[in-house]
């Protein structure tokens, strides 16, 4: 998330970050430049936790950039919360990256040969890095090659004293929105931020997505862009759709909620079953199992409910806690489910955790019968760009066929949605074979980008006990 040009940018981005916990609820941290100095300030926790009125009040300044950090790579502590901040020959910079890089290990090595002392072993370091070991001239021309030696998926918004930046790489592997608020009288503010919901609380007006390959630049004199890569084709995160982002966001250019119901309106068409009611698995089961019971003429019915003090157990790095994050979140409603014939809805299964749970559970409280649809096809592949899908070896997808999945977590049935009737609910074109600019990898095994060297990976480790606590890190 970004602001520029707003009295009180801090408290603008801690709203944006608000509406983008779901992105990532491990750390979060603000960045806030006045012209003259850079202040910043990250804890480990939710963002409700970490900025109160005291917090805020620290971080003056009319431009802003913030966090919330779901960790790919790199332990899951202080140390590597965004914004990173770097100084450099080229002044102090900060970062926020949403993405995976995939090409840190050469870099890295090459970059410390040459004096460049890390201060974090996240992957978003690397970018920061080269801007400040780049032989270009200008600032500009150095986060443009900076921006072309690294590989992978990078939303980023970057900030010096007294410009933002906002880029995206060549394939567009991750969301990222520009939007304005307008001044009665003065200037646009100009934000951006990974997700359009985030633009509703500001009152900002979305205005356009940050293009694959483009690096915007926002300074007291207005919006400058220049594409810093071409030619290279879109493949833009179709999890995104299916799971990530919430259905209030426009993403590519499409409603997310569009998309997941017309996936579960799919979904039904492909493989409807005798029951007597639909139930989402909530929260991220709900879009789709509207548009599942609307093409198949059965009653919607929240037959789970969710405790909404309890995060994403997908996103959570811990296992032991993804195990029992399920029981204290999901709630059968016995009532409803007694003696009926059931049918589940979630977007997918990844470990099985979920699922075995919940199959369980709504059998526990009585349901005669229990279907479960999902409205992805199966999780084969593992993600390097930014999801932290385990690998293979985790994946209950590529290890079991449905039937054995099916009977892994005790359903009388189960069925995924294809991939192209997946692709086809997301807007692509119905050419069978033909992504439309999307990333299925998870689901084909066929990755986007070369050869992926996994080894370079650094698995994002369990939480010490003393990284659970809220603290704060404050530069000044
Ligand atoms: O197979 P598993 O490894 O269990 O993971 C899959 C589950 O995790 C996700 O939900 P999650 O609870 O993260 O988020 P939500 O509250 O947004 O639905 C997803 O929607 C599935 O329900
Ligand atoms: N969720 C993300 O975008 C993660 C950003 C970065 N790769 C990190 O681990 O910090
Ligand atoms: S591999 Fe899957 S989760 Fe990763 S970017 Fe591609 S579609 Fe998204
Ligand atoms: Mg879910």
């Amino acid at each position: 998330m970004a602001v520029h040009g707003h009295p009180d940018a801090a408290r603008q981005v801690y709203l944006g970050l608000y509406a983008l916990q779901h992105r990532g609820q491990e750390s979060a941290g603000i960045a806030t430049a006045n012209g003259q100095n850079l202040s910043n300030i990250k804890g480990m926790g939710l963002v409700s936790e970490i900025f109160t009125e005291d917090v805020l009040r620290k971080l003056p300044g009319d431009m802003a950039i913030g966090h919330t950090r779901y960790s790919t790579t790199g332990d899951s502590a202080l140390l590597n919360a965004q914004p990173i901040r770097v100084e450099s020959t080229k002044g102090l910079i900060a970062i926020a990256h949403n993405g995976n890089l995939i090409n840190l290990g050469n870099i890295r090595l090459r970059l410390e040969r040459a004096g460049a002392y890390f201060q974090t072993t996240s992957d978003s370091e690397i970018i920061v890095q080269l801007i400040a070991h780049s032989k270009a001239g200008s600032l500009v021309d150095a986060i443009a090659d900076s921006l072309s030696q690294v590989e992978g998926a990078f939303s980023i918004v970057m900030m010096t004293r007294d410009r933002i930046f906002a880029a995206r790489d060549p394939r567009g592997f991750r969301p990222l929105s520009m939007g304005r608020i307008r001044n009665a009288d003065g200037p646009d503010t100009v934000v951006f931020a990974s997700e359009t919901c985030a633009f509703d609380l500001l009152r900002a007006e979305y205005e356009r997505d940050v293009m694959p390959g483009e690096l915007v630049m926002v300074t007291q004199d207005g919006v400058t862009s220049r594409q810093y890569a071409t030619g290279v084709p879109q493949s833009s995160c179709i999890f995104e759709q299916v799971y990530f982002a919430r259905p209030d966001s426009r993403i590519y250019g499409r409603w997310v909620q569009e998309s997941r119901e017309e996936m579960g309106r799919q979904l039904a068409r492909e493989s409807g079953v005798l029951a007597d009611l639909v139930c989402p698995v909530p929260d991220s089961g709900v879009t789709a199992a509207l548009g599942y019971a609307a093409e198949s003429g059965l009653p919607f019915r929240f037959g789970l409910i969710r405790n909404h003090y309890v995060g994403r157990t997908f996103i959570e790095p811990e296992q032991r806690v993804r195990d029992f994050g399920v029981k204290l979140k999901l709630n059968p409603v016995r009532n409803l489910l007694q003696g009926k014939r059931v049918i589940l809805i979630d977007d997918s299964i990844i470990r099985g955790t979920t699922s075995r749970k919940i199959v369980r559970m709504v059998r526990g409280a009585g349901a005669k019968e229990v279907h479960l649809r999902i409205s992805c096809p199966p999780t084969v592949s593992p993600c390097f760009y930014g999801v932290d899908t385990p690998s293979k070896r985790d994946l209950i997808a590529a290890n079991k066929s449905i039937e054995e999945i099916r009977q892994f977590i005790e359903a009388d049935s189960l069925a995924y949605l294809s991939l192209d009737g997946m692709l086809h609910a997301c807007g692509a074109p119905l050419a069978p074979g033909e992504n439309g600019g999307f990333c299925v990898a998870c689901y084909t095994g066929k990755y986007p980008t070369q050869w992926i060297d996994v080894d370079e990976i650094l698995p994002a480790r369990e939480l010490r006990p003393d990284q659970m606590q809220l603290s704060l890190a404050e530069t000044q």
